[in-house]
């Protein structure tokens, strides 16, 4: 019989912190801590939150029986670290730095790795990230922004794309290797990625005003409108900041973030509610056009995942423009814990090397 590696899953996210036990690609418990936001706007930087985070897990972890040292390995979701390529990473000093400083920004999956690596070492196990979201194994021509002083970057829900992207090719009977497949993810924020032959190489900075608008942020903006807003003396850069991502989008248009209450506001009658919904929908559409572009027409599958994928209509529409690229496939919500899982079983496993982060 194989042998069974039991792994811990931590993925942080903005307003909770998703746990899971795997018994192998066997799901053990799984359930999502909530973080009221009095409770976490108490800190001021995401770093502030490691020790309230962790005890919250180690508390959860005990009351439902979980023995710690059966476990072989933690997995957390990986922050906003340098650019890297896709694939499982030891946590190690190095990166712990950079995760603690937020080196390419604040993120709350900065704290995956360092809850990770501080409860896998009382253990003396291994600690991983997997395909955090600064995965950039974009092409050089994507980078050229149109502004020397601006390159573009890859940020995105690379740990979900990548998951689904492996999901829909073993559907198809082929490996990620061998397909070329857009994929959608719908959440919080919006990324639209060309995946080539295992590789997303190009896809919007979906934290950094690129791509459609989502729920909370605004996708691409008139850089010439927003320049004049910029210096109209009315707004800090903080204002702006907080506009292009958090205030964006659904909430500065409908006052929500949440995709719920907006078909709600649809049913009963609201117009305006109809129009901006639609809107995401169709920006949504024109970025898969992009990406059928970038890989030259030769499309398997469109795949459209995340939370507004449960939306049956939202999906219509995007799928009424897009059809014609590709077959579209519907994965709603996300595969993250079991992808955080896979990551660190190929490493214990020995079928891929943990790579190190420079
Ligand atoms: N049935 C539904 N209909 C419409 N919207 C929905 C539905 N279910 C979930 N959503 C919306 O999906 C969005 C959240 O998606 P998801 O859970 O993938 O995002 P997240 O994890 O918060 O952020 P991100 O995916 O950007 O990291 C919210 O706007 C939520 O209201
Ligand atoms: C862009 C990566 C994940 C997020 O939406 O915060």
């Amino acid at each position: 019989m194989s042998e069974i590696f039991r792994i811990l899953t931590i993925n942080p996210g903005s307003t909770s912190t998703k746990i899971a036990i795997f018994d192998n690609e066997k799901p053990v418990m799984e359930t999502t801590l909530r973080h009221p936001a009095e409770e976490i706007n108490k800190y001021e930087k995401i770093f502030d939150q490691y020790e309230f985070r962790k005890n919250v897990i180690l508390e959860t972890l005990n009351e439902n029986g979980i023995n710690l040292t059966k476990l072989s390995a933690v997995v957390g979701r990986g922050g906003l670290l340098k650019p890297i390529q896709g694939g499982t990473y030891k946590v190690t000093d190095k990166m712990l730095e950079d995760l603690k400083v937020g080196v390419l920004g604040e993120h709350a999956s900065n704290l995956g790795g360092i809850i990770a690596n501080e409860i896998a070492k009382q253990l003396n196990i291994p600690a991983f990230i997997v395909d955090p979201v600064v995965v950039d194994e974009m092409d050089d021509v994507a980078r050229i922004s149109g502004m020397p002083e601006i390159e573009r970057k890859s940020i995105f829900h690379a740990l979900n794309q990548k998951a689904v992207a492996r999901r829909a090719a073993k559907e198809m009977g082929k490996s990620y290797q061998e397909v070329n497949i857009i994929v959608a993810h719908l959440g919080g924020g919006i990324s639209v990625g060309a995946h080539h032959m295992g590789r997303v190489i190009d896809v919007n900075n979906a934290l950094d005003g690129e791509g459609p608008f989502s729920p909370e942020r605004t996708g691409g903006l008139p850089v010439g409108d927003l320049a004049k807003m910029c210096f109209s003396g009315k707004y800090t850069l903080d204002d702006i900041k907080k506009k292009i991502k958090g205030k964006g989008g659904l909430v500065a248009y409908l006052g929500t973030n949440d995709g719920r209450e907006v078909v709600k506001m649809i049913e009963e009658g609201n117009k305006e509610a109809e129009l901006v919904y639609q809107a995401m929908a169709y920006q949504v559409a024109k970025e898969i056009g992009s990406c059928a572009a970038v890989l030259k027409g030769k499309v398997d599958a469109i795949v459209l995942t995340g939370g507004i994928a449960y939306d049956k209509t939202f999906v219509k529409w995007i799928q009424n423009r897009v059809e014609f690229i590709a077959p579209v496939i519907i994965y709603p919500g996300e595969d993250e814990m079991i992808a955080l899982a896979e990551g660190g079983l190929r490493v214990l496993r020995g079928e891929e090397e943990a790579k190190i982060y420079e």
